[in-house]
């Protein structure tokens, strides 16, 4: 039964019963409608609680159902007006989490009981969607316009304490919230309902409201660059100001049908069950994640405390996991202590006002440089700086201080994890963590397994991954793995249409339109131009060992670009010295502006090379470096190294400021179409022949071939992940 009801006393408990998150899908409400109307046709029934199975309320509509026409059997705001409008009180106990249609549901009820583990929240604009079950109507006129706006635009799930102080509920307990409620509704039996039902409310403020809400969507449009689904949230809140509460609802269900006509909707949804696959990793050896059981890590230890390894040592406290952090010498120790401990008092503080004793749920950290005190803990994660021989003395010290069973996993955002795995005693229990700066805020964590990797080895990271609380995907080792590697083709095309007559900020404004969170030149800058530089630098590419009389703009025969070493070679390394492809106001600052010495250089530089000055437009941009990017993401589907294109995708979306509202790269190649982006890199690749990366992978041709397949079609053609390298 999709729900189930009992008696307690005089009180009906209706019970939600879908796992895994009770998701309110059409069965659902159809039985929420059977059971309430036996509930309230019931003589021997005052009050009702409404709650969820196995300590979920309800994670909202069931997001499978959008799109279909299951959708549309039994609405669910019909199903809150019926609620709403019940002579019996009725509460909800909300035990876990009440979100989107949940909570929605849950703002139909009289009052709200909520176990103080819960969080409840309105998500749907994280998927592209607005709450349209009456939530946008409901809520501002339960906590008012400005916390409502927030709530609704930002998607963000609230803990309980904070949901109580806001006014969203009405009571938090420490233990059972469905006994809490039984006890409250039989409280209140007899009581009046009338100001109990929101949506008969009146919004009261003291603001100048439109000026209010005019100045939120200046500020929205800002921020989500693009997003589609908070501009609605905000439009349909002005409803509920200016409409009464009827009307509202029917302007929240026509912004809803506006949303879904964009493809935004879609796009984001894809990128939600996408992240949810990706934990259901696959090895070429057709193992899977449910066939290995990982191992429990009760200790761990970072080695190194610069920026990544202080945000790895946040994440692992946060996960309530006792971590030993180790450091070279006593001042970068101290250095990384105060950093460390200064978050670590953030994070309490945090936690305290949400009601939790910080103790509870950070795990001590201990600082040292004694290799010799790792020798009991479960796992390592090495976390210093790029520099292979660095790494492998650091495995080689591991291999001897460890216990045998101690799984050893580098941060590394490219290096050859075979190569260190081989200076140990244990190369099947090496394996790659590629976290991204700042480790304990960014929500990726690439595992990249090497060839000797155990099954268990990868199911251990998978799992800890889950347990930090990141989206972790998992890929096979290859220079750059995934996302580094895609950003090679991306950044050469950014590169040669500065040679070809724009400007960065020319290019960074086209991508930043596009959704990115920031264009490929206010990225480098921010990264660090030196890191690409030293790494070329290493390969011959440029400075001393390049050999006599190459020219400038090749490398083996094919285009090359040297402006990023031309602005090295001139001390400018970006953000961290104040100046790159942008000025900023001091070595460190983050304002960037565009810089009339770039200009001035770019075009002494075209001269002298007597380049054509062909700038592109901002359409020629995009699809010059989005389909060389995606182009990349074909190949290493080819090589096996991504075993998916949700996969990719995942690592975009949650990595590198990719908009999520596009779905992804190879998403977004797909909604182009084949074809099209085939066509395109073609005509390039013709009339470039010295960019091989723009050359269309074979994986892409295959598929554009049979007309360009829908994206969960691919898999047919891409076959069992196997590593082809
Ligand atoms: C004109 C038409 C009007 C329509 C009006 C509709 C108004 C209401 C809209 C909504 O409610 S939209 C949904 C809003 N809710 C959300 O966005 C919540 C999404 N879910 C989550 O954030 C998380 O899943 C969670 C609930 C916090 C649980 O996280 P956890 O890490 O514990 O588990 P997951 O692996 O994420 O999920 C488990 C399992 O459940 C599936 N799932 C989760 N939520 C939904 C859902 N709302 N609908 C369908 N399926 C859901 C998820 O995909 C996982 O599935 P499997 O991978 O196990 O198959």
């Amino acid at each position: 039964m999709a729900a189930t009801r009992r008696l307690v006393n005089t009180v009906a408990v209706i019970t939600i019963n879908h796992p895994p998150v009770n998701a309110l899908s059409s069965s659902v409400r159809h039985a929420l409608v059977e059971e309430f109307g036996k509930a309230s046709k019931d003589p021997t029934v005052e009050a009702i609680v409404l709650n969820g199975s196995n300590g979920k309320f309800s994670a909202g509509a069931d997001i499978r159902e959008f799109g279909t026409s299951a959708i549309k059997t039994v609405s669910l705001e019909d199903i809150n007006g019926t609620i709403e409008a019940s002579q019996k009180p009725v509460v909800a106990a909300i035990e876990g989490i009440a979100l989107g249609g949940g909570l929605e549901l849950a703002l139909a009820c009289h009052y709200r009981v909520a176990d103080i583990q819960s969080r409840v929240g309105l998500p749907e604009v994280l998927i592209g969607i607005l709450p349209a079950a009456g939530g946008t109507q409901r809520l501002p006129r339960l906590i008012g316009i400005p916390a409502a706006l927030d709530v609704i635009v930002r998607g963000r799930h609230i803990p309980a304490t904070e949901a109580l102080n806001l006014g969203i509920v009405d009571e938090v307990v420490q233990g059972s919230a469905v006994d809490a409620a039984i006890q409250l509704a039989q409280k209140v039996i007899g009581l009046p309902l009338n100001k109990r039902r929101l949506s008969t409310l009146r919004i009261s403020s003291n603001l100048n409201m439109e000026d209010f809400l005019d100045t939120t969507v200046e500020k929205t449009k800002k921020q989500f660059r693009g997003a589609q689904a908070p501009m609605a949230c905000i439009e349909a809140v002005r409803a509920s100001v200016l409409l009464p509460y009827h009307r509202g609802v029917e302007k929240e269900r026509q912004l809803f049908l506006s949303l879904w006509a964009t493809g935004q909707p879609q796009a984001q949804q894809y990128a939600f069950f996408s992240e949810r696959e990706a934990a259901k990793w696959s090895h070429p050896s057709g193992a899977r994640w449910y066939s290995e059981e990982p191992k429990l890590v009760r200790t761990a230890a970072v080695i190194g405390l610069g920026t990544m390894g202080r945000g790895i040592v946040i994440s692992l406290s946060k996960a309530n996991i006792p971590v030993i952090a180790i450091e070279q010498d006593a001042y970068q120790l101290e250095m990384g202590k105060k950093a460390v401990n200064s978050l670590l008092e953030r994070e309490a503080e945090k936690l305290k006002q949400q009601g939790f004793s910080p103790g509870s749920k950070l795990a001590s950290v201990h600082f040292t440089l004694a290799f010799g005190e790792l020798q009991d803990v479960d796992l390592v994660i090495e976390a210093v700086y790029e520099n292979m021989e660095l790494k492998k003395e650091i495995f080689r010290k591991l291999s001897s201080v460890c216990k045998s069973n101690a799984f050893l996993c580098t941060n590394t955002s490219g290096l050859n994890i075979d190569e260190i795995a081989s200076v140990t005693d244990r190369p099947n229990q090496v394996i790659g963590t590629h976290f991204f700066s700042p480790a304990n805020i960014m929500k990726l964590l690439e595992v990249v397994r090497g060839q000797q990797t155990s099954l268990t080895t990868i199911a251990t990271a998978m799992n800890l991954g889950k347990i930090l609380g990141k989206v972790t995907v998992l890929v096979g080792n290859c220079p750059l793995f995934v996302g580094n590697r895609m950003l090679g083709p991306y950044l050469e095309q950014a590169s040669y249409l500065l040679e070809e007559g724009c400007y960065p900020e020319t290019v960074d404004r086209a991508m930043e339109e596009f959704g990115f969170a920031m264009g490929p030149f206010r990225m480098m800058d921010l990264a660090g131009l030196d890191v690409g530089w030293r790494s070329r630098t290493e390969k011959g590419l440029t400075g001393a060992n390049v050999p006599q009389g190459t020219p400038a703009r090749k490398r083996l025969g094919n285009r090359y670009s040297p402006l990023a070493d031309l602005l090295c070679e001139s001390g400018r390394f970006g953000q961290k010295t104040g100046k790159g492809w942008y000025q900023y106001e001091k070595p460190g600052g983050r304002t960037a502006r565009p810089d009339p010495w770039v200009k001035d250089f770019l075009q002494k530089y075209r001269k002298t090379h007597q380049i054509k000055q062909q700038p592109s437009n901002q359409e020629q941009i995009v699809e010059r470096c989005v389909y060389a990017l995606a182009n990349e993401g074909f190949r290493i589907l080819e090589d096996g190294i991504a075993s998916c294109p949700e996969d990719i995708d995942v690592i975009y979306n949650n990595g590198y400021g990719w908009p999520k509202y596009r779905g992804g790269p190879m998403y977004y190649a797909s909604f182009v179409g084949l074809p099209k982006v085939f066509n395109t890199l073609e005509k390039y690749y013709k009339a470039n022949a010295d960019v091989p990366s723009m050359k269309p992978a074979f994986l892409l041709k295959k598929l554009a071939a049979v007309g360009g397949p829908p994206i969960k079609e691919w898999r047919l053609q891409v076959g069992k992940p196997v590593n082809k390298l």
